[in-house]
C-alpha cells in the first residue's frame, strides 16, 4: 500500500558494522516505544509538526509513517515489530512517530491505550474545509503521477446540488466524530490539539505550547524558523542547517466556486461547534 504522506516507504537505513563487529549508531543504541504519537489529522500539518519537534534535542522521530495500529498486516506482526521500526536513541531521549491515519481509524484508540494508557498524543487540526481541499489535492497528484483519471473537485464535492456525503475526505474533517472515539479511552489531558492554521502562519508559539505539554525543557526558539518567500511557508534552521519541507507540502489548492465553498463552510458549522464543545476550546475556522 502506498503511504498517505507520499513519502518513501523504505525503512530507516541502518549503519554498516563498525570495525569491532558491533553496529554503531551516532544517535544512541536504544530503540524505545514512542512516548509521544502524532495521531493526525491527514493533511493537518503532521510532517511540519514532527520535523519542528525534532528540533528539540530530547526528541527523536521515526522517519516513516509506521501504520502499526491501523493496518492489520502491521498490527499482526506484534509490538516487537513496532519497536523495530523505531529510531535509535539515548536512554534519556523521547521517541515520536506520526501516522496521520490513526486519528480517523476507529480501532486505533483502544489498541494504543492497551500498549500505553499514559502515552502523550498530539493532534494537529486545520480548518476542516481547507483540509478537504488539501486532501483532494493530495489524491489528485497521486492519480496524476500514476496516469490515472481524476475527477474535478466540484464534481466530488457536490452531488445533485447538495454536498456529497459519500466523499470520504468530508468524513475525515468531521473531527468531533473521531475525537469521541479517542475520548472513550484517553482523558482530554492526554491529547494536545495543535492549531495547524497557526502553525503555518507563526510556528514558534504553537511549538512552545507543544514543549510545555510534553514537559520538555524550552529549547525551540525564533532562530529555528525563517520564512521562505519562494515556498510561501516557514522553513527550519537546525544548527545552522536550513531546510524546507518537501515540495508536496504546501501545494496550491484548486479553485472552488464561491457558492460551493460557502455550502462547505455551512456543512461544517455544526460539526465544528460539537468539536469545540468536546475539547472545551474554539478554533478560528470558517
Ligand atoms: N512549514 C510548512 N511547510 C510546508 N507545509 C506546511 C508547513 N506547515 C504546515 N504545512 C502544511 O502541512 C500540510 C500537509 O500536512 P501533512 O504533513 O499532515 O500531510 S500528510 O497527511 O502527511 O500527507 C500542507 O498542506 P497543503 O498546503 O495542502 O500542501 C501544508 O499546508
Amino acid at each position: 500500500r502506498s503511504l498517505a504522506d507520499g513519502e518513501s516507504s523504505s525503512p530507516v537505513t541502518s549503519l554498516p558494522p563498525a570495525d569491532n563487529g558491533t553496529t554503531s549508531h551516532p544517535n544512541g543504541t536504544l530503540q524505545q516505544f514512542p512516548q509521544i504519537i502524532i495521531i493526525g489529522v491527514r493533511k493537518g500539518g503532521t510532517r511540519a509538526l514532527i520535523e519542528m519537534l525534532s528540533l528539540h534535542s530530547t526528541v527523536v522521530a521515526a522517519q516513516n509513517e509506521v501504520h502499526f495500529f491501523d493496518w492489520e498486516s502491521h498490527f499482526q506482526k506484534g509490538l516487537s515489530w513496532y519497536l523495530s521500526q523505531m529510531p535509535y536513541t539515548f536512554p534519556e531521549q523521547l521517541t515520536v512517530e506520526k501516522t496521520p491515519a490513526y486519528f480517523t481509524s476507529s480501532k486505533v484508540p483502544k489498541r494504543m491505550f492497551q500498549m500505553n494508557p499514559n502515552i502523550k498524543l498530539l493532534l494537529i487540526l486545520r480548518d476542516p474545509t481547507e483540509r478537504v481541499l488539501s486532501d483532494y489535492t493530495q489524491v489528485f497528484y497521486n492519480r496524476l503521477q500514476k496516469h490515472k483519471r481524476y475527477q474535478p473537485i466540484e464534481s466530488v464535492l457536490v452531488k445533485d446540488g447538495e454536498i456529497n456525503l459519500g466523499y470520504k475526505a468530508l468524513n475525515r474533517s468531521l473531527y468531533y466524530t473521531h475525537m469521541q472515539n479517542w475520548l472513550q479511552y484517553f482523558p482530554k489531558e492526554s491529547i494536545h490539539v495543535v492549531d495547524g492554521d497557526r502553525l503555518i502562519k507563526d510556528p514558534l508559539p504553537e511549538m512552545k505550547k507543544v514543549e510545555r505539554f510534553l514537559k520538555l525543557e524550552p529549547q525551540i526558539n525564533a532562530s529555528n524558523f525563517y520564512f521562505n518567500k519562494t515556498k510561501g511557508f516557514y522553513c527550519l534552521r537546525d544548527h545552522g542547517r536550513e531546510r524546507c519541507l518537501h515540495d508536496s507540502k504546501g501545494r496550491a489548492h484548486p479553485h472552488v466556486a464561491p457558492a460551493i465553498l460557502q455550502k462547505l463552510y455551512q456543512f461544517f458549522h455544526q460539526p465544528n461547534k460539537k468539536f469545540f464543545e468536546l475539547v472545551g476550546r474554539t478554533f478560528n475556522w470558517n
